[in-house]
């Protein structure tokens, strides 16, 4: 007889900033294969990035207003990589709060009921309004260690201890001793579930034949290919600012070091140095677009990334198996490239004029450390290193059989099994 048991329902609410975003959706493809049915909350500026990262799946996707008139956040600016200043995040996030009647009217309204929720604790608030649904609420779990002890960080910490449990975008076989000690030691609270690499949740069958145009950074990366050229990929994910001075410095650095690279910027030629893409033309291309990174990072030209060491770029250079140069700039990027270089092996770090950590970063030194990680070097070890992880994220994100696969069906039975 065919199952007519009405699908689990979840509710995924995002943080509007593409690098909170993006493992969510990532996250509800796993549980549409799961034929849960999922349904993503938003704004109406994040609606389009949302559907586009949803083609073709039942997920539905609503919209609540983002709050208007507020002090020093530009009208229409709904995402944080849109502000003109990182140092308008805390008003930003604690902004959100405004919309908390919008949200709960919404789900009161919605046609099936929801099981769980998995929101982002920078939207501390819908742990309170999880309560007064009597749900349950997941998040993931990030410190932010420069913002100390910033009312959005205390908020989105009280709200995450006392959440269910914390969603974990990594996988058991990179970190095990970090996640038993964890479980077992640290947190007599709630537990964390790696359920990733989530960059890995696409089934790997394609629905259907890539018809498009490859993209001509795609193409200028086959050509590399058939020249036997190793590409160093450049990005700096979606909110870290480089200073004019740093960007000149990465400039002169690549340009010497003669390696051939990809850097994905926003910034104009003249804050690269006038005549810098000319004269690098054939070896370096800028491009100013939004990419596909994964496609990037998995494109077999590419030998190295230059990375800020945002928690998605990592995961995807470590599930691609490609090894990376470390410059941390923000955030919780510090601690992960602690975990790159020291813990995992998996990548150098660029070297900084003074010796600390977020010291000055000169181009003498980021091209002697390209050159270490593309030609040789360091850079031999840490690619060994990287594609052992690679196979164990696979194995990991593995129909049915791997850690994070089942990890993700042993929290979802537990929470269902509960609420009944
Ligand atoms: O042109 C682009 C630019 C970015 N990306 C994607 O955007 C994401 C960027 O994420 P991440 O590398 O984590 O960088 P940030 O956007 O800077 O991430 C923020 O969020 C992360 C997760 O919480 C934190 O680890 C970082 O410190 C914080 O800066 C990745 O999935 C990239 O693949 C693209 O696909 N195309």
């Amino acid at each position: 007889m065919a199952d007519t048991r009405p699908h689990h329902h979840v509710l995924l609410f995002p943080f509007m900033s593409k690098g909170h975003t993006i493992p969510i959706l990532h996250l509800a493809h796993l549980l549409l294969r799961r034929q849960l049915s999922v349904t993503v909350v938003t704004t109406p500026s994040n609606l389009p990035f949302i559907a586009q990262s949803l083609p073709n799946t039942a997920a539905s996707i609503l919209q609540i207003p983002f709050p208007s008139q507020l002090d020093g956040i530009p009208a229409g600016i709904e995402s944080t990589d849109k502000l003109p200043s990182m140092s308008l995040f805390p008003q930003f996030a604690l902004a959100t709060k405004l919309m908390q009647p919008d949200f709960e009217r919404l789900v009161d309204n919605l046609p099936q009921p929801v099981d769980f929720m998995v929101s982002d604790s920078f939207l501390w608030w819908t742990l309170e309004s999880a309560n007064k649904f009597s749900w349950i609420k997941l998040t993931k779990n990030d410190f932010e260690r420069d913002a100390g002890d910033s009312e959005i960080v205390i908020k989105s910490i009280t709200a995450s201890k006392a959440s269910y449990g914390y969603v974990i975008n990594s996988f058991y076989e990179l970190e095990p001793v970090f996640v038993d000690s964890f479980n077992n030691v640290i947190s007599n609270g709630p537990k964390a579930w790696c359920v990733g690499p989530l960059c890995l949740s696409k089934s790997t069958t394609p629905v259907k034949p890539d018809i498009r145009q490859k993209p001509n950074w795609i193409q200028w990366l086959d050509e590399k290919y058939e020249q036997k050229r190793s590409v160093l990929f450049v990005a700096f994910g979606s909110q870290a600012r480089v200073s004019a001075e740093q960007l000149k410095e990465i400039s002169v650095g690549l340009e010497k070091s003669n390696v051939s690279f990809l850097w994905v910027t926003k910034e104009k030629e003249s804050e690269l140095g006038d005549g810098f893409e000319e004269r690098n033309r054939g070896r370096g291309i800028v491009v100013r677009e939004w990419v596909d990174q994964m496609e990037i990072l998995n494109h077999p030209s590419v030998g190295g990334f230059l990375s800020h060491c945002g928690w998605n770029s990592v995961l995807e250079s470590v599930s691609a198996g490609v090894p990376i140069l470390a410059w941390p700039m923000m955030a919780e990027q510090h601690l992960n490239a602690r975990m790159v270089v020291e813990e995992l092996k998996i990548g150098v770090r660029v070297e900084t004029s003074n010796g600390s950590v977020r010291g000055f970063v000169q181009w003498e030194g980021l091209e002697k450390n390209v050159r270490d990680l593309m030609e040789g070097g360091r850079g031999e070890e840490v690619k060994m290193k990287v594609k052992e992880f690679s196979r164990k994220a696979r194995e990991a994100m593995e129909l049915e059989r791997g850690s994070s696969w089942r990890t993700l069906d042993l929290l979802i039975k537990e929470i269902c099994s509960k609420e009944t």
